[in-house]
């Protein structure tokens, strides 16, 4: 497994070891003792997740609060995403800031988003299934958002705001500085 610090602290992006033969190919998509030696992270993953979506498709920005916030571990089964983190950690000195990268079947690349982050990602093929591991269980009563398009962030999403597939949810979420008025 190799690693790449990103941007932003504690956030990162690991590339497991792939073991390909003439049956196909094998890796481990999780192992907390190598994730450990290389972040100096202890994690306890507790929930995984798994949804498959159509291109276009945009879930985010999402996150959970309090005693409830997660960190996650995100991966692509099948298809591709641009898989994207804002870091939204009051004090932090990359506040508002976002990471982007592109996770796919074929790269197996995986994102780590710490505590403290909205996620979201953007489907760039059809039928692609993402999976990630949460440090902490859902909890309705503690999900939070922001808007995707929230002009503060500056994200580039690649593709024209027309051409986005959101949930009823998503359409209506606050910016960030609205989302942190209302506390
Ligand atoms: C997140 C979650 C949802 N649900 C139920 C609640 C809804 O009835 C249904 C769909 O939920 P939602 O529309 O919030 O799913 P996404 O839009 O994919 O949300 C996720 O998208 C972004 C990218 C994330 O990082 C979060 O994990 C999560 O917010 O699943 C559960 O039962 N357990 C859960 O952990």
């Amino acid at each position: 497994m190799t690693i790449e610090e990103t941007c932003l602290k504690d956030c990162y992006v690991l590339k497991p070891t792939i073991f390909e033969d003439h049956r196909g190919y094998f890796f481990e998509s999780f192992n907390a003792d190598k994730f450990q030696k290389m972040t100096g992270l202890t994690i306890n993953f507790v929930q995984d997740n798994e949804s498959k979506s159509s291109k276009g498709v945009l879930r985010g920005l999402h996150f959970q609060t309090g005693d409830y916030e997660q960190s996650k571990l995100v991966r692509v089964v099948k298809g591709a995403v641009l898989d994207l983190c804002v870091d939204i950690r009051r004090g932090s000195l990359t506040f508002g800031q976002h990471f982007s990268v592109e996770l796919n079947e074929d790269n197996k690349k995986q994102l780590f988003v710490p505590k403290g982050f909205a996620h979201g990602f953007l489907v760039l093929k059809n039928e692609t299934i993402i999976n990630y591991k949460c440090d902490n269980f859902y909890q309705k009563d503690s999900e939070g958002g922001i808007l995707f398009n929230d002009k503060d962030l500056n994200i580039d999403w690649g593709i024209s705001e027309d051409e986005i597939i959101l949930s009823d949810k998503d359409k209506i979420l606050p910016t960030l500085s609205e989302y942190l008025n209302e506390k």
